[in-house]
């Protein structure tokens, strides 16, 4: 079993190293063929520098009989300069080699980043990074527990290898014409260290992997102490040193087991340092021994003694062999990620038959707002025991506002999400204009949706993109981006910015500026509407007023019925005040629509909702007189 594991290992390596030299010609064909010459440069030239200084040796010896301008003085200078040039070819080779190296590897990992990127957005749901098992990939393609060697490092450590790898072959030739069984000899024990050095590093990378959600937890540890966004917390609760000792005993317990790792393959890695040792010393008594019977001459001496050491640079892998292992082993996470993602979408996919099959793939109807329909809805997160949503029927009229109530848990963010598309009901149908979701292009119908979520972004971009990203196809037009700010009430605190529009908002940014909660709430606010100035049907909002001050929130919903106009609204709040303004309320309960109708009605009806609303103007009550 061990051995087959280790063959499954040697055979992934393997592919591994054809996968990151496959991906090199799209990295720049002409800096591939550059790397290649600059490869053999630096390999040859030192293994072509121990045949000259033999006869530099040789011709030497005679010129201190002749001197300088005896022939044999001329072509010891000549096998100087000689030398010069290819010590020089060589020096440049391998610079040139490392420079193009690590440009084509700093390529291949921009590529592979790419790849990630693309897999990672490629399902319109966001089921899959619920999943810890593509949690993990991703944190390997991001070299967690790979000491930051990349795919791309790997390239640059095999181009030094294969420039060390000709220049060894050439001194194995070489020492071939002393004795064959040497080189041969020589040849096994650099192939049998080798194998024991890559193998060790092989299976420390495969036990870091299966460390990598230990390491996930320990970085999140770390994390916690580096980062400003939790530090409040972290110095009133005095939790530095707590999360220091726990990040150290998370990270110790992952590295002990690649230490052991390590420490498993010692006597095998000895054994093979003990042939390199035996056999190097052996070429250099057998050398030793034919110059003191006088069976070699003083050039062989010197091309033999240098080539034995050209043969032997190749043992000097350690470090490369780390950089290329580890380097390597971000490779098949990349894949894996690629392939959760495929999985992810054949599942978006695999739905059964949508309603109206032939309109697979378009935009949803035109029209002023669309009639949502949900239908029999079910959903449960995936793993979770129970559904959130459990047979729930709704309809949402066309441009018209539905604000949804419930407790904490009811599922309100839940059912947008699946009017999102981020998730699929497990059973049941929503429509939009009359057509299943599930038949529409999921893209094209993310695009027409306009979201303040909970939970919204603060992007530490330009205060421009921060709303400009409600519309990229508006995000030049700085009129329309300002009069979304004016419409939210940012206007003036954008405006008056470090450098204004061009403000990253985030002070550790250079020109960068601060916003309070409720102004990020605003500039979330003016990306919606951007959103709908440039066409979208759907307006969600999930608590948009929550961190709004009392006339930030009457002035937002003075213009309520002006900004969702036309638009189908869906709004989730727990406050009364905002939720009375909305055409039609839905109380959430169970996993159904307990309760449907208009404030009015609802009120009217002395139900949960009549209930709740009592109970939050009694509490405000007090306050208000
Ligand atoms: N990504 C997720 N994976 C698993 N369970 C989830 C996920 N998101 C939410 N849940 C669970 O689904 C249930 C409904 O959550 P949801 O966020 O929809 O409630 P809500 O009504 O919006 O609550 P609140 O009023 O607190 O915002 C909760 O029990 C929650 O723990």
């Amino acid at each position: 079993m061990r051995d087959r594991l280790r063959g499954l290992g040697e055979r992934a390596r393997g592919s591994s190293r054809l996968a990151v030299l496959r991906l090199l010609p799209d990295a720049g064909r002409g800096s591939v063929a550059g790397l290649a010459a600059a490869i053999v440069i630096s390999g040859l030239a030192p293994a072509a520098a121990v045949l000259v200084s033999g006869r530099l040796a040789t011709e030497l010896v005679a010129a201190a009989r002749g001197g300088l301008g005896s022939p044999a003085g001329h072509r010891a200078v000549l096998a100087a300069v000689e030398l010069a040039a290819l010590f020089l070819a060589g020096q440049l080779g391998s610079r040139l080699s490392a420079a193009l190296a690590t440009s084509l590897g700093a390529r291949v990992d921009g590529s592979l980043q790419r790849r990630a990127i693309r897999a990672v957005n490629g399902p319109s749901g966001v089921a899959h990074l619920d999943d810890p098992s593509v949690r993990d990939l991703l944190s390997r393609v991001a070299g967690v527990g790979a000491g930051g060697y990349t795919p791309g490092g790997a390239v640059a450590g095999l181009a030094t290898r294969a420039g060390q790898s000709l220049t060894s072959g050439v001194g194995i030739v070489v020492v071939g014409f002393f004795h064959w069984w040497l080189a041969v000899a020589l040849l096994a024990v650099n192939v049998w260290w080798g194998r024991e050095s890559r193998r060790g590093y092989l299976a420390q990378t495969q036990v870091v992997a299966r460390q990598t959600a230990l390491m996930r937890r320990a970085g999140y540890l770390r994390d916690l102490v580096l980062t400003p966004g939790p530090a409040k917390e972290v110095r009133l609760f005095g939790l530095t040193g707590w999360l220091g000792d726990r990040f150290r005993a998370e990270w110790d317990s992952a590295m002990e087991k690649v230490w052991a790792a390590r420490h498993g393959r010692r006597r095998a890695f000895a054994a093979a340092l003990g042939g390199v040792v035996a056999v190097n010393f052996a070429a250099y008594a057998l050398l030793a021994g034919a110059a003191l019977r006088h069976a070699i001459g003083l050039g062989a001496l010197v091309v033999f003694l240098r080539a034995v050491t050209l043969a032997a640079s190749l043992n000097a892998r350690g470090q490369q062999d780390f950089q290329i292992e580890y380097g390597l082993s971000g490779l098949p996470a990349v894949t894996a990620v690629e392939r959760a993602a495929r999985a992810a979408v054949a599942r978006e996919k695999a739905v059964p038959e949508p309603v109206d099959g032939d309109r697979a793939g378009e935009g949803p109807p035109a029209g002023d707002g669309l009639e949502l329909v949900l239908r029999g809805v079910r959903f449960g997160y995936p793993g979770a025991d129970r559904p959130v949503l459990d047979g729930l029927d709704l309809t949402v009229p066309a441009g018209r506002s539905l604000a949804i109530v419930g407790v904490n848990g009811a599922g309100k963010t839940t059912l947008i999400k699946l009017l999102c598309r981020f998730y699929d009901p497990d059973a049941g149908t929503i429509t939009a204009g009359g057509i299943d979701l599930r038949a529409l292009d999921p893209y094209r119908w993310q695009r027409g949706i306009a979201a303040v979520f909970q939970d919204f972004a603060r992007y530490e971009l330009p205060a421009r993109d921060n709303i400009g990203f409600g519309a990229l196809r508006l995000a030049g037009d700085g009129a329309a981006i300002e009069d979304a700010a004016a419409r939210a009430g940012i206007l003036d605190a954008l405006r008056a910015l470090p450098r204004g529009w061009d403000s990253p908002l985030a002070r550790h940014f250079d020109g960068g500026g601060e916003l309070s909660g409720g102004q990020w709430q605003r500039v979330a606010l003016a990306r919606a509407l951007l959103a709908v100035d440039a066409g979208a049907r759907l307006l969600i909002l999930d608590e948009p007023t929550a961190n709004l001050d009392i006339r930030a929130e009457a002035a937002f919903y003075d213009q309520f019925l002006d900004i969702t106009r036309a638009v189908t609204t869906i709004l989730i709040s727990h406050r009364f005040a905002t939720v009375r303004r909305a055409d039609l309320i839905c109380v959430l309960d169970g996993g159904q629509v307990a309760e449907l109708g208009s404030h009015a009605d609802l009120l009217g009806r002395g139900g949960r909702y009549a209930e709740m609303f009592a109970a939050q103007s009694a509490q405000s009550a007090p306050a208000a007189s």
